[in-house]
This record gives structure tokens, C-alpha cells and sequence, in this order.
């Protein structure tokens, strides 16, 4: 069958797994696309790992149950780099995670001196270090746990004027550090940072290649659900759930409707009255 009636859920902490909606929805126009929030415990990235992975695996596992959605799109490089092998062991259907873009940085770099944004939780992960020693053993890896680019990029997407000083000091901590000035590329481990794209590129003091997985990422998700065998057509409207009212209300529900999203709902009752894996 074609993509007509399948169903994808995306999930992230906050706004970020919207860059992942935003590039399904223009490579596959008729995809149902669902999307589920933990604004509750957003930012992911100051949160403990083990409140992380098991908050992660209940949340997905009763959106599953919910939505029923053909595969699911880990849009949050926080959660996927800590969680993915315990989403695949509880559920039945494909789940696609989003990380480091450190392999990609290590094919495009000419300096071989590569850069990583990403939240304090994903810097400090083994994961980062393996893809590095995997991938791109031959580059100079500079890593920035970036505090605030995740909130920069959340006002950004509810269309708030910059913090250009906040901006500044987040790109200064990663070109300050040593080697900084022989980066010639730059990638995003954090799939908010897609919101703050245009930002960092003109902001950074020399010229960088920016990489930002998110189309990759929906173009990977898209070959796993072609190969998928038919079921049964999804003929509902797109759901965007939440786990706390958004900041900023008006704004919020302006923005989402330029992502095709109707309304937002609260998830916890449905999070709450399903049984964990
Ligand atoms: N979007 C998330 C993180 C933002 C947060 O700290 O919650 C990521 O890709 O890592």
C-alpha cells in the first residue's frame, strides 16, 4: 500500500521534534502525523538518565496504545541516545531515534576538526564518544552541553525576539575551547536547534557547515513505513498531546496550526489510565 492512510507518532520533550513533523509533511503530505510532548519534564537535557528512561518507555508505550500509530519517530537526540533500546524491547512497531550527526560531520569535514551542539545530558553520554571512535576517529571532536540553546530555540519557535547575548555566549563556549578556530562543521545534536538554525549560522564568528539531521531523519522513516505490509487505513485527524499547558498559550496554538495541528491536548489522563509495559 502507499503512505495515504499510515500513521507515525513523533515525540520529544518539547517543540523540537517539530522540525522531524515539518520535513515529513513536506516529503509526504498525507501522513498522519501525531505528536506527543513531555513538557512536563522538559528540559530533558537537566533531567537524571533513570527518570529519564523509564518516564520515556511509559509515555511512548501509552501513546502507543492510544494512537496506534504505525511507527514512531524518537525525535529528541536526549532520549534516543539513553532510551531507544528499551522503547524497541517494549513495543511492536519500527522506532526511529535521532543522534549526534557526528558520522555526517566526520564525511563533510575539510579541517577534520568537527563541532557538536547538544544538551549537558547528551554531551556527557557514552553514545557521543562511541559514534565519535566509530565514525570520525580521525576528527577533533569539540562538544558544547548547550544550557540554553533549547529554550532560545522554543521561544524562537512561538516567534519571540532573540536572546542575542544568550546566543553569543553558547557559541563562544564552543568556539573558546581548544581548536575552536579550525571547526569547519557544526552538527546538531539537539533536534530544537533546528528552530535556531538561521541564528547560529549568521552569529558564528567563521564559516561553518551546519548539519541538521531532521531530514534524514524523516527521510529514514519514510523507507522503513514503505516497507511496511498494509493494515488498516488511519483516517483520523493529526493528535498533538502534551503532558503541561504550554508556555505562552496564544502563541503556542498560533504556531501549531502553521504544523497542520488543529489543537493541543492534555495527555496525562490517557498516560495515566494506561497499564506501563
Ligand atoms: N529536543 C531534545 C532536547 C531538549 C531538552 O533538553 O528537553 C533533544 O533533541 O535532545
Amino acid at each position: 500500500m502507499g503512505l495515504m492512510h499510515q500513521s507515525c507518532l513523533v515525540f520529544d520533550s518539547g517543540i523540537g521534534g517539530m522540525g522531524v513533523v515539518q520535513a515529513l509533511q513536506s516529503l509526504k503530505p498525507e501522513l498522519v502525523i501525531d505528536y506527543l510532548a513531555d513538557t512536563a519534564l522538559y528540559p530533558y537535557g537537566e533531567q537524571p538518565d533513570d527518570l529519564l528512561i523509564e518516564r520515556i518507555v511509559r509515555l511512548i508505550h501509552a501513546a502507543y496504545q492510544q494512537l496506534k500509530p504505525d511507527i514512531v519517530v524518537i525525535a529528541c537526540n536526549t532520549a534516543s541516545t539513553l532510551a531507544l533500546p528499551a522503547v524497541r524491547a517494549a513495543l511492536p512497531v519500527p522506532i526511529i531515534g535521532c543522534v549526534p550527526p557526528i558520522r555526517w560531520a566526520g564525511r563533510v569535514s575539510k579541517t577534520r576538526t568537527i563541532g557538536l551542539f547538544s544538551t549537558s545530558a547528551t554531551a556527557r553520554r557514552p553514545y557521543v564518544q562511541q559514534l565519535h571512535a566509530d565514525f570520525a576517529a580521525d576528527c577533533r571532536l569539540i562538544v558544547h552541553g548547550a544550557r540554553q540553546l533549547a529554550d532560545l530555540a522554543e521561544q524562537a519557535f512561538l516567534g519571540k525576539t532573540l536572546n542575542v547575548d544568550a546566543l553569543q555566549a553558547e557559541l563562544s563556549a564552543l568556539f573558546a575551547q581548544p581548536g575552536g578556530t579550525q571547526i569547519d562543521t557544526i552538527g546538531l545534536g539537539c533536534t530544537h536547534y533546528t528552530f535556531l538554525l538561521p541564528e547560529l549560522a549568521s552569529y558564528a564568528p567563521q564559516a561553518i557547515t551546519w548539519l541538521d539531521p531532521a531530514p534524514a531523519v524523516a527521510r529514514h522513516a519514510l523507507t522503513i513505513l514503505e516497507e511496511l505490509s498494509a493494515r488498516a487505513p488511519c483516517e483520523r485527524l493529526a493528535a498533538l498531546y502534551l503532558t503541561a499547558p504550554p508556555q505562552g498559550e496564544a502563541d503556542f496554538s498560533q504556531a501549531i496550526r502553521r504544523l497542520r495541528f488543529e489543537k493541543w491536548d492534555m495527555f496525562e489522563t490517557h498516560f495515566l489510565n494506561t497499564q506501563s509495559p
